[in-house]
């Protein structure tokens, strides 16, 4: 996850899902092309649910080579070895979370539409900051909403690689990869592709590819 490939897709789980059912999907979705990163986002399920998902998941997404990050749960991501976690503003605190997880693991932080979160996150140590909602989503109904000129302005101040997230669909990802955006992250779009996980996967990739040749 070094944001060096000019725009890449990262993917996030359903909030709710049954580890066993969904491995086909995941299966599916990594097949489809290019992923740079999943993160597994569970919702309202006790520790032992967030257990037997990471057990099951995170081998598919390294079977693929795709780096798997759980969400709100730094210390489960420690206790299991993933790759890293996110963290947001109302979660563990970024220096808890690179405690937990060690100088190696990815750590990413939700910064909403603030470059005064994104820096202080920066300059903390983050891997990535996540901007966003740039769009309406019932994934998570927003609160704060970002801006192509917030990407823009990131992108030129700062090497930090920036994740834009919200609502964000293949048919209107361009003007967000073209501002300098990293990594596109996805819920919906993908798991409610009407091709599939796999198909969605390979929209957006076909989409970010699109952007940055126009
Ligand atoms: C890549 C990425 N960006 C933002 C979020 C949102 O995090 P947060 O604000 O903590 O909200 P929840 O996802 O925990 O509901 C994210 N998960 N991933
Ligand atoms: C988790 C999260 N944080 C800000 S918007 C969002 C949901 C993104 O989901 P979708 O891609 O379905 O709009
Ligand atoms: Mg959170």
């Amino acid at each position: 996850m070094t944001g060096d490939e000019r725009c890449r897709l990262y993917l996030i789980t359903p909030a709710v899902l049954e580890p066993v059912a969904f491995a086909d999907r995941l299966q599916a979705a990594l097949d489809g092309g290019d992923v740079a990163c999943l993160q597994l986002r569970l919702k309202d399920v006790d520790d032992d649910a967030f257990r037997r998902a990471i057990e099951r998941l995170m081998p598919i997404a390294h079977a693929h080579d795709v780096p798997f990050l759980v969400n709100d749960r730094p210390d489960l991501a420690a206790e299991f070895g993933c790759d890293g976690a996110h963290v947001g503003q109302q979660d563990t605190p970024y220096a808890e979370a690179r405690r937990l997880l060690g100088p190696d693991a990815i750590v990413g932080v939700t910064c909403h539409d603030s470059r005064h979160l994104a820096m202080e996150a920066a300059d903390a140590g983050a891997d990535y900051v996540a901007f966003g909602a740039f769009f309406h989503t019932e994934t998570k109904p927003p609160r704060f909403w970002a801006t192509t000129e917030l990407i823009e302005a990131w992108s030129q101040v700062t090497t930090v690689p920036c994740v834009a997230i919200g609502g964000i669909k293949p048919d209107n990802l361009g003007p967000i990869v073209q501002a300098g955006a990293d990594f596109i992250c996805v819920v919906t779009g993908v798991w409610d592709h009407p091709d599939g996980p796999g198909g969605g996967v390979a929209a957006y990739n076909r989409a970010i590819a699109a952007a940055l040749a126009g």
